[in-house]
């Protein structure tokens, strides 16, 4: 048996076990509020407070403006259940009446600052660079001041009523709502279904729309609730310096400041005021509370490495676009590419060519470190320019240069001819969108097809990826599927709108044996019906040899040997082939030969030897002072490429 043949028999039987997952039960919002005792308490007293403002004019049993001289400052009795004010009003009517401006400044304050900080946030975390310095920096220097005194600022520049007292209140509380909307935003950016949806061509707004804005949802929904309570209360400080709601109008606030004069006196002036104050703060913070247990980010994702997605509003890089190449789907030649670091550029990528054709599979193998996830983000135009720069070469996908692309023309590449399916199919699904809403999202990207039609095509791309009930699994979470299923379903995503090139990275480490089996069965079989090139960046060797055509191997940023399947791995000429296929499980194993480790370590980019970079761990460069001189070239040895000066004493 030949050793190609070899690692493909270790392939584990097609068993058949299903990889879906049972439905669970979803817990709506409101369940989940009420099932917290503190969230049952101030859900309640929010219901209470806000009937209050609403009814609370048509309950005060007496007129709250009239004047009654000879009943001031009357203590709580039957006919003035709150006692009267000095100018004899009735301040339990007073209190009601007084709901609706007090919890009305709350809203409008919140509403403002969530109008400016939210947007203000999502700027920030888009732009980065230097929009992001300034707004931060800004917001540094108004959270440095003290809410009351930057309140009592805005009230004396805009003046005293009811109005500039929401404008003020508003305003302080804008710098809580930018920096947390800035994280958040940072932390959806950073997933994976954020660059699949690039990959498909979205637009930034149709991404901040659609995936942004719902994820971050909720943590607002929670800031919006707690800073209610921290809004109404600098609103009453205001109320009670004179300068919130002018009377005759009650407010709490003001309520409070009038009755200062009286609070040795008649005590019973302020509190009836002040407790319907603290207790509408207090039940708005319990809200508050049980939102954010639900809606904690730590308990939903960790902080992730923030990319900057400066891709995804600029054009691709310009870089000399050379002719593309009609015959291959994807052609990518002398393409160097650098990391942008503090000690300058970092050459990752180092003068790659590299061609698939239409319906075949080219692995690109290689160790950790290598560079294949950067070279493939580059051929799906996905790498970011503020991170990474392509500094020299070209990369042609069906025919068409991917360089030098504008913005627009880069998104139509994207959504008309590549396709991506990443390694984690769980964070590369947006969790609170339903399948049927993301396969949508996908299939009408671009196109003018009516409602029933992208219904009937999501369908039929479940069917494709062989997703048993489609129709009723289009209205489910991804949490309801199995990590077989998501991968699937991330797949049938990525063929929405027949890509001509399917880039797939690492697309079933994350899955057991058996689905990794039944999910590359599934690849194979969709590119033989619809002759797509499939670029395919794995560390499995057995994979390679079971379902690729041809095969890449990379070493520190360059491809050192490549050509067939069955030629490479059957007899590697690079010494790093040949060590990277005895250290594959299935390689020595069968044959009763332990499994070999590459010995050192590969070079980190920025530290590449001089020569040869393979040569401090090559056991042919011993005593040859060419490996040193210099870069070997690829050339043709024996049917493939290889960069090696001594390749032909692997055929020995
Ligand atoms: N933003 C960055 N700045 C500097 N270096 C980086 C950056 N991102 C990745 N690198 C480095 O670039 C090298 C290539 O990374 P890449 O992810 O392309 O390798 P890989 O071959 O795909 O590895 P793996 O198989 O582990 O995914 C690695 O050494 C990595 O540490």
């Amino acid at each position: 048996m030949s050793l190609v043949q070899d690692m493909a028999a270790g392939a584990p039987p097609l068993a058949a076990k299903s990889d879906a997952a049972p439905p669970r039960r979803r817990w709506t919002l409101l369940w989940r509020i009420l099932a917290q005792p503190k969230g049952a308490i101030g859900l309640t007293l929010v219901v209470l407070y806000l009937l209050l403002a609403v009814f609370g004019p048509m309950l005060a049993p007496q007129d709250a403006f009239r004047q009654n001289f000879a009943q001031t400052l009357r203590p709580p009795s039957a006919a003035h259940w709150f006692g009267t004010d000095q100018l004899g009003r009735d301040v339990f009517s007073r209190v009601l009446v007084g709901a609706r401006a007090t919890l009305g400044i709350g809203v409008g304050g919140v509403a403002v600052a969530f109008l400016i900080g939210v947007p203000l946030g999502i700027l920030a975390a888009w732009r980065r660079g230097w929009i992001e310095a300034v707004l931060m920096r800004a917001i540094d220097i108004m959270l440095s001041f003290p809410d009351i005194v930057f309140a009592l600022a805005v009230v004396a520049i805009l003046g005293a009523n009811t109005q500039n007292v929401i404008i003020a209140v508003g305003v302080v509380a804008v710098p809580v709502f930018a920096r947390t909307a800035r994280a958040v935003t940072l932390s959806i950016l950073a997933e994976p279904y954020i660059e699949g949806s690039a990959a498909l061509g979205a637009s930034p707004a149709r991404i901040i729309l659609r995936h942004v804005l719902p994820n971050i949802s909720g943590t607002l929904l929670t800031l919006s609730t707690l800073l209610f309570a921290s809004t109404l209360l600098s609103a009453s400080g205001l109320g009670f310096l004179g300068l919130g709601t002018q009377p005759p109008f009650p407010e709490w606030g003001t309520m409070l400041g009038e009755s200062r004069s009286y609070i040795r006196s008649h005590p019973y002036l302020a509190t009836f005021p002040g407790l319907f104050l603290a207790v509408s703060a207090l039940a708005f913070n319990l809200l508050g509370e049980a939102l954010r247990v639900i809606y904690d980010p730590t308990s939903r994702r960790t902080a992730r490495r923030a990319p900057l997605f400066a891709f995804l509003r600029r054009g691709s890089p310009t870089i000399p676009a050379t002719a593309p190449d009609a015959v291959n789907a994807v052609s990518v030649k002398a393409l160097r590419m650098a990391f942008r670091t503090r000690d300058g550029l970092l050459d990752v990528v180092r003068g790659v060519d590299l061609a698939i054709r239409p319906g075949r599979t080219l692995a690109l193998v290689g160790e950790s470190g290598s560079g294949k996830s950067t070279l493939l983000r580059a051929i799906g135009t996905l790498a970011n320019p503020q991170e990474v720069a392509i500094t020299e070469g070209a990369i042609g996908i069906g025919g068409q240069s991917a360089l030098g692309l504008s913005a627009t023309a880069l998104r139509e590449l994207r959504r008309r001819k590549i396709g991506v399916v990443f390694q984690d199919a769980a964070s590369a699904l947006n969790p609170v969108l339903t399948v049927g809403a993301q396969l949508a999202e996908a299939v009408s990207a671009g196109s003018s097809l009516d409602k029933e039609a992208v219904r009937q095509r999501c369908i039929a791309l479940l069917k494709d990826v062989r997703i048993a009930d489609p129709e009723r699994r289009l209205a489910m979470y991804p949490h309801q599927f199995s990590g077989g299923m998501k991968q699937r379903i991330v797949i049938a995503i990525a063929l929405a709108q027949d890509p001509q090139v399917l880039l797939a990275d690492e697309p079933t480490s994350a899955l057991d044996v058996t689905i990794q089996q039944q999910i590359l069965v599934l690849l194979r079989e969709i590119q033989a019906k619809r002759g797509m090139a499939v670029l395919l960046v794995t560390h499995d060797l057995g994979l390679v040899a079971r379902f690729a055509d041809d095969v890449a191997v990379m070493y520190a940023g360059r491809i050192v040997e490549s050509g067939e399947v069955a030629t490479v791995l059957e007899r590697p000429l690079h010494p790093y082939t040949l060590a990277l296929r005895a250290s594959a499980p299935g390689a020595g194993e069968g044959r009763g030969r332990p499994l070999r480790s590459i010995p050192g370590e590969p070079p980190l980019i920025g530290q590449f030897p001089a020569g040869c970079t393979f040569r401090p761990r090559c056991p042919r460069t011993q005593g040859r002072p060419d490996c040193a001189e210099r870069e070997p070239e690829p050339r043709t040895v024996s049917g493939r490429q290889v960069a090696c000066l001594f390749a032909e004493e692997g055929l020995s």
